[in-house]
């Protein structure tokens, strides 16, 4: 079994796949992890984030491994441990570029098929381009507002420029984001995290 979990940026998927998946007794896989880790290995790298080539290059070279951990994914650069960095504004800011390139995609997606199944996976195209076979789909939104108070605990920056942040990074985002045609939709504005989980919960157990 796949459960898809797709939305907007900051909308609550990692936060949500967590509580699905751990109710369930199987992982999920955040798959915006693997674009923020190429993102972060290239700005170390001193690379173009433009240049699909050079980053594919490095990648090959510096292989990346995400750990599908019920309690939090994990990510790793051979035994250098890259999760705590990747949350980072400049890996925020770098990140639409790198994903935008069809070969980064073809990177992360390949790694995401691989994963035995059962496990619940989040980002932008999980429901429509990687598993569009997937027996529950689910995609989150929420306004730019309320997705700024809530990111607002997590980064230092000021709650209005997290909301123009993210409001740039949605129409960069713009061609992944969609949901897909058989997806239930929540708007998670009026709804608690544990309202959230339950709503999926209850529909995935139907
Ligand atoms: N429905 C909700 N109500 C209140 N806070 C939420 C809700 N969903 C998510 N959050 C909080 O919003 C923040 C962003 O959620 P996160 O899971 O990181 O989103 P995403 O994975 O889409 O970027 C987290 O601090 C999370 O706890
Ligand atoms: N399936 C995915 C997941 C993420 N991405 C891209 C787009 C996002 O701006 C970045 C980071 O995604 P992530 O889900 O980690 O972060 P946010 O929830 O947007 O803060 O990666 C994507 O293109 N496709």
């Amino acid at each position: 079994m796949i459960v898809t979990i797709d939305g907007v940026a900051a909308s609550g998927k990692s936060s949500v796949s967590g509580g699905v998946a751990r109710a369930l007794g199987i992982p999920y896989v955040s798959s915006g992890l693997l674009y923020r880790a190429a993102t972060l290995l290239g700005l170390d790298a001193g690379l173009d984030l433009g240049d699909p080539g050079a980053l594919l290059a490095h990648l090959s070279t510096h292989p990346v491994r995400l750990e599908p951990l019920a309690e939090g994914n994990r990510v790793w650069q051979a035994d250098r441990e890259l999760t705590d960095d990747l949350h980072s504004t400049r890996v925020d800011k770098g990140v639409s570029v790198v994903a935008a390139h069809p070969q980064v995609r073809a990177w992360v997606d390949d790694q995401l098929r691989a994963l035995p199944e059962p496990f619940v996976a989040e980002g932008r195209d999980m429901g429509t381009a990687v598993f569009p076979h997937a027996q529950h789909k689910f995609y989150l939104t929420a306004s730019a507002r309320i997705r700024a108070q809530r990111r607002a605990k997590e980064r230092p920056d000021d709650i209005p420029d997290i909301e123009a942040a993210l409001i740039r990074r949605d129409e960069l985002d713009a061609n992944q984001i969609a949901p897909a045609a058989d997806a239930q939709v929540l708007d998670t504005g009026p709804m608690t995290l544990d309202e959230v989980i339950t709503t999926i919960l209850r529909a995935v157990r139907a």
